[in-house]
C-alpha cells in the first residue's frame, strides 16, 4: 500500500470565466492531518470536492488512495467519509436511527452507538434530528462521516456553529481518529483549529497554494523576529529582535526582581496567515 494517500499535480477548474483552481499540487501523507486554509472563495470546497469525486476538473492529475476519484467506483468511495459544507437535511428519525440506518450503507462500520457516543450525542440520542441545534446537527454530520470507519475522512469547515466546548470535544475526536491512523483533510478558517490538528497545512488563495508546511514554522514563522514588551512608568515598550533572549537578559539587569509585565512573542499563526494573504491578493 502506498504511503501517499492523495497525490494533485497541475489541478485546474473553471466555472465558465471563473478560475476556480489554477494549478494545484498536493501530497498528503497517509495518517496526516492536512488542514487547507484559505479566504472565501478561494478554491478550497472546489479541489476537495473533486477529490471526494463530486466533482469532474478540467485538467490535472489526481489519486485518491490510489485512484482516480473521477473513475472510481462505490468500493473506493466506501473507504472515505465525508463531512460537508452543507448539513445533513434534517429529519423525523431520531439520531440513533439515523446513525443506525446509515450503518448499513458501509461494509465494516463502527458501531453505530460507540460513533453517537464519540460525537456527544448520546443525550440526544432519541431526540429527532429536526429538533437539534445547529451545532448538534452538526455532530449528526460527523457521525455520519466517520460511520463508515473511513481510511480518509474529508472535513469541510465541521465546526461552524459549535460552542467552544463542543469545538474543545470535536478536536480531541479529531485526534483520536488521527492516532488510529486515519488520514485527515480539513478545510477551515479557524487558525487555533489548524493549529490544535493539523500537522501541516496549505495555503490557498485565488485557485493557488501559496504556502505549504508545518503550522510552526508555516512561511519562515519559526524564524521571524520576536517582539519583547514590557512596562515602566514612562508607558509601554517594545522592541523587535532575533535575539530575544539577549534582550530579556540586558532588561534584567536594568530592573531590581522581575521586568514589568513582560511578553517575548512571535507572528501567530493567524498573523502569518494574513500576511500570506495579503501579499497575494
Ligand atoms: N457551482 C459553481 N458555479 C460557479 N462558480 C462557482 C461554483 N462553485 C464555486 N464557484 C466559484 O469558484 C470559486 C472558488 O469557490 P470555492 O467554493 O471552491 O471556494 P472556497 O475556498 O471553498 O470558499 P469558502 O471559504 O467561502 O467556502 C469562487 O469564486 C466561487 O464563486
Amino acid at each position: 500500500m502506498s504511503d501517499t494517500a492523495v497525490r494533485v499535480r497541475e489541478l485546474r477548474k473553471r466555472y465558465g470565466d471563473v478560475v476556480a483552481i489554477d494549478g494545484v499540487d498536493l501530497d498528503i501523507a497517509r495518517g496526516e492531518v492536512f488542514a487547507l486554509l484559505g479566504p472565501n472563495g478561494a478554491g478550497k470546497t472546489t479541489t476537495v470536492e473533486i477529490l471526494e469525486g463530486h466533482r469532474r476538473r478540467d485538467a490535472g492529475e489526481v489519486s485518491v488512495l490510489g485512484e482516480d476519484p473521477g473513475v472510481a467506483g462505490r468500493a473506493w468511495r466506501s473507504r472515505l467519509g465525508m463531512v460537508l459544507q452543507s448539513a445533513t437535511d434534517a429529519a423525523e428519525m431520531t439520531v440513533r436511527e439515523m446513525v443506525h440506518h446509515y450503518a448499513h450503507y458501509y461494509p465494516r462500520p463502527r458501531d453505530p452507538e460507540h460513533v453517537i457516543e464519540l460525537v456527544g450525542l448520546t443525550g440526544k440520542a432519541d431526540a429527532r434530528t429536526r429538533n437539534l441545534s445547529g451545532g448538534q446537527r452538526r455532530r449528526v454530520d460527523v457521525a455520519l462521516g466517520v460511520l463508515g470507519n473511513p481510511e480518509l475522512l474529508f472535513l469541510d469547515e465541521p465546526t461552524t456553529g459549535f460552542d467552544p466546548e463542543a469545538r474543545r470535544q470535536f478536536w480531541s475526536l479529531i485526534s483520536r481518529l488521527a492516532d488510529e491512523g486515519t488520514t485527515i483533510l480539513l478545510t477551515t478558517h479557524y487558525l487555533d483549529e489548524v493549529e490544535a490538528l493539523a500537522n501541516r497545512v496549505g495555503v490557498i488563495v485565488q485557485g493557488k497554494v501559496v504556502a505549504l508546511g508545518e503550522p510552526s514554522t508555516l512561511a519562515g514563522r519559526s524564524q521571524a523576529m520576536a517582539t519583547v514588551s514590557w512596562t515602566t512608568a514612562d508607558g509601554d515598550h517594545s522592541v523587535k529582535t532575533a535575539t530575544p533572549t539577549q534582550v530579556v537578559a540586558e532588561l534584567s539587569g536594568q530592573f531590581d526582581g522581575e521586568i514589568p509585565e513582560l511578553t517575548v512573542t512571535r507572528p501567530s499563526l493567524e498573523d502569518v496567515y494574513l500576511g500570506l494573504i495579503g501579499d497575494h491578493s
